[in-house]
């Protein structure tokens, strides 16, 4: 069976449509001030409602606090919110009691040890994701086209779908796919002309590929 598609941190009607037309299971709104990426909670609403039935939609969060998260769910109202930093699994309980959203967590990869908390976290979540843990010094948790070794997931079982994520492209993406054996892979950068800038050609070409793959 082939792999679903999260395309993350859509800031704009064309390449949003990009995203809903090739497909993509999951559509994401980064609502994190640092990143290139961020959307406002209002904003995102308007722009990510022609979504909603068509793709999951996704809240990217870091260490939010309560006021941000109640905002969220009360004006994008996402399918699911991403914890993409470093929430504990109270923490997470409390997120999905607070917005009634899904729940994505982040776990960062470098190696074989980053995977000790993931089948903790398996309870708690509607899906994990595995990220490449960022360079030191990175200003931000996700986004920056940074890798891991995908083999690191290969012959692991994880209780729901989860997603690859970190420094995927439309040329790497089947190769990682075919090595982690992942059901789910989320993309960011790797479909991006500059920071923050997304391409319709490079979302449909991401999208293409993990169809066939
Ligand atoms: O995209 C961002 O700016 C971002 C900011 C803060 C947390 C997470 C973020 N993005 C997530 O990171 C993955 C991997 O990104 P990339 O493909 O390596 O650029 C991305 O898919 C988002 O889920």
């Amino acid at each position: 069976m082939s792999a679903h598609a999260k395309i993350c941190g859509l800031t704009t009607p064309d390449t949003l449509d990009a995203a809903l037309r090739g497909g993509a299971a999951f559509v994401g709104a980064v609502v994190f001030p640092k990143s290139p990426r961020h959307i406002e909670p209002l904003h995102a609403a308007t722009l990510f409602e022609r979504a909603r039935g068509r793709a999951r939609i996704v809240a990217v969060t870091v260490d939010a606090d309560d006021a941000l998260l109640t905002e969220i769910a009360l004006i994008l109202k996402p399918d699911l919110i991403q914890l993409h930093g470093r929430e504990t699994r109270e923490q997470a309980e409390r997120v999905r009691m607070l917005t009634g959203a899904g729940i994505i967590k982040v776990l960062p990869i470098r190696t074989h040890e980053d995977f000790a908390e993931a089948n903790d976290w398996e309870p708690f979540v509607d899906h994990l994701m595995f990220d490449a843990r960022p360079p030191e010094g990175s200003h931000l948790p996700g986004g920056v086209g940074a890798k891991f070794d995908w083999a690191l997931l290969a012959d692991r079982a994880f209780r729901h779908p989860w997603f690859v994520a970190g420094g995927l492209t439309p040329d790497n993406v089947a190769q990682a796919i075919r090595v982690s054996g992942a059901p789910l892979v989320d993309v960011s950068s790797g479909v991006e002309s500059a920071p923050g800038v997304k391409d319709p050609a490079l979302i449909t070409a991401f999208l293409d590929t993990v169809r066939a793959a």
